[in-house]
This record gives C-alpha cells, structure tokens and sequence, in this order.
C-alpha cells in the first residue's frame, strides 16, 4: 500500500527501506533534502514540501510522522493543515502518551485519525523488523495493517485457534487499545528497559569488582572497607561470563546479546564515558506510577541512576563529604 513518511532520521529511513523491500509505495519528506534523494535513489518518491507530501497519497492519506517528540506537534498540524476528513495521521516516535489523548481529541474534531506507534527495535529493526505497540481508532487500525505486518518482525502463526490481536502479537505488533494507549506501552516497556540494563550494567560492575582482595586492589585498602579479602581473588573474564548467560541461562535476553558483544569488542568500554542519557520516557514511566499509586522501586532507581551519572548527584555528594568533615574532621580521598 502507499504511505507517506516524514522525518528521515536512522529510524525513518531505515523504515521506509523495510517498507520499499516489502513491495509499499512509500513518498518521503525531510527538512534536509540530501535525506529525501538518498531514498528516492533507493526507490521513494520524494517529496519537496509537507503539502506535496499530502499531495502525493491517495485518499485516505495516511502519513507516518517519525520525529523527536518535541518538534512532533508542530510537524503533525502542518500536516493536518493539507489533510481531508478520514485521512490518517500516524506518529512511530517516542511521544508522551498524554499528548496522543490530546492530538486525537483534536484531530477527531476534523474528521482525522491520529494512531499512536510505540516502535522498538532501534537500529536493528531495518533487519529484524521493528516491535509496534498501537494505539487509536478500530477503522484507522485496520487500515494500515499491511503497513504493520511489513516493519514488524513476522513470525511462524501458531495455527491454533488464536484472537485476531493475539495472532497479531505473534507477528511483533498490536493494537493495545485507544489513541495513547500504544505510546503508553512503549513508555513502560523503556521503564522496563531502564531497569533491565541497570540489573546488567549493576551485575557486571560486581563481577569486576571480584578481585578487589588482590593486592593492586588491595594498595587501596584505605579507602575500601572491604573485608576478608581473600574471598576476592577472582579476575574473571566478564566478556565470556555474558557470552555463556547467552547460552541456556535464565537471564538470556536481546540485551544481554548486545552487552556480550560490547564487552566482546571493547572490555574496558575505554569508548564510553559512563555518562548515560535519558529522553524522557523513564521519568513519564515513574510519573505516571505516582498518578496510579503503583510501586516500581526498580525502574525508579535505574531513572535516578541515570540522573547521577549526568552529574546531577554531584552538589549533594560535595554536601556529604562537607558534613562527615564538619562533625568527624574526615577528609575526602581523590577520586580514582
Ligand atoms: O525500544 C527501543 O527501540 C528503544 O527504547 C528506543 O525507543 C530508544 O533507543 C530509546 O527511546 C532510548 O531511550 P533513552 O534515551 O531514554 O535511553
């Protein structure tokens, strides 16, 4: 089917390449023009403006907004504004789920559908297609289920007498329910991602931390008060630890493929400096578990860990060191 693609980043344009490779027409739109001729190369039909973009698809227009989610409001009323009743408007970035309850309420006062995409799979998903968790209006849904069934993943049907969203499910996508609904999922599938990586990143720190009885380690003694130190004589090799979890282990999983290989090519991680970002999805999770009274004590630490290793723990660690001088005369030892 046709469809129109705005915003070619790593993830629109990698998913305009999974939808061309699946036989769609796919007619693309970027602020940057190199962007829309890379993909006309490969197949696209380009589109010089958002009103040649809307121009260009055949009622009912449905286009894909793939965007960061702060320029995602304005983008989405420009193309509203070319848009006729029962057009589509689908946004696959990472929007607060309370914006698509807002976006819907508006657009369905024109006659226009909005459906909301949480799409997962990063980088990858060119090859191994992209999980999808959507939210909005039954007709609009139905309507584009070509569209889901080419950038998801696929999968064997278990033949079995299965619901339609079930079989669905089995392929890598599905209509969770309502417009926001979709984003809401994906908002607590990255909670969940913040926690599963610091579980990782936490339990590889400890298994490094196995030789600290070693007198290398040991020189250090003033600083740690670690104890019985020959419990802690283990070099282990972290690389081949996540390699062999990979194998049959209760803690498999896509992430800890990708940390085996990190390991894998750069043992130190001499790459990276530890200062881990965060785009807002982890501090939505943790609000809206305060809204609902639910407790997620997991995935709020890993959010909170993240805030620390931005720096932002720093003034209150300097206020530590200030009060155990003020009432012990202890004094701070450099940072190693
Ligand atoms: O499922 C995914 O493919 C990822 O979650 C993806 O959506 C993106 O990499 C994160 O949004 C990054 O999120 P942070 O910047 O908050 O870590």
């Amino acid at each position: 089917m046709q469809i129109g693609m705005m915003g070619l980043g790593r993830m629109g344009a990698n998913m305009v390449r999974r939808l061309l490779r699946g036989g769609h027409e796919c007619v693309v739109y970027d602020i940057n023009p190199a962007s829309v001729a890379a993909l006309v190369a490969e197949g696209a039909v380009g589109a010089a403006s958002v009103e040649e973009l809307v121009s260009k698809l055949a009622k009912p227009a449905a286009v894909w907004l793939m965007l960061p989610a702060a320029i995602t409001d304005e983008n989405l009323e420009r193309v509203a504004a070319h848009m006729v009743p029962g057009d589509i408007i689908i946004d696959g970035g990472n929007s607060f789920y309370h914006d698509d309850v807002d976006r819907a309420e508006r657009l369905s006062a024109r006659s226009l559908n909005y459906v909301d995409v949480g799409t997962s799979g990063g980088v990858w998903g060119l090859d191994r297609g992209y999980c999808l968790m959507i939210g909005g209006p039954d007709d609009a849904v139905r309507h584009l289920d070509p569209i889901f069934a080419t950038l998801a993943p696929g999968g064997d049907i278990d033949p079995a007498d299965m619901s339609e969203n079930m079989k669905t499910a089995d392929r890598g996508y599905l209509h969770c329910g309502p417009s926001g609904s979709g984003h809401f999922v994906k908002m607590v599938h990255n909670g969940i991602e913040y926690g599963m990586m610091a579980a990782y990143a936490e339990g590889m720190n400890l298994l490094k931390a196995a030789n600290a009885g070693k007198a290398d380690r040991a020189a250090d003694a003033e600083t740690s008060p670690l104890q019985q130190p020959k419990y802690y004589q283990f070099d282990l090799d972290l690389a081949a630890i996540a390699e062999v979890w990979r194998h049959g282990s209760v803690v498999s999983s896509w992430l800890l493929d990708l940390t085996a290989g990190a390991l894998k090519t750069d043992p130190d991680l001499a790459g990276f400096s530890g200062r881990v970002s965060d785009s807002g999805e982890g501090r939505w999770t943790v609000k809206a578990a305060i809204d609902t009274g639910v407790p997620v004590p997991v995935l709020s630490s890993a959010l909170y860990q993240r805030f620390t290793s931005q720096g932002e723990a720093e003034f209150g660690d300097k206020l530590l060191s200030a009060m155990r001088f003020a009432f012990g005369g202890h004094h701070e030892k450099p940072k190693s």
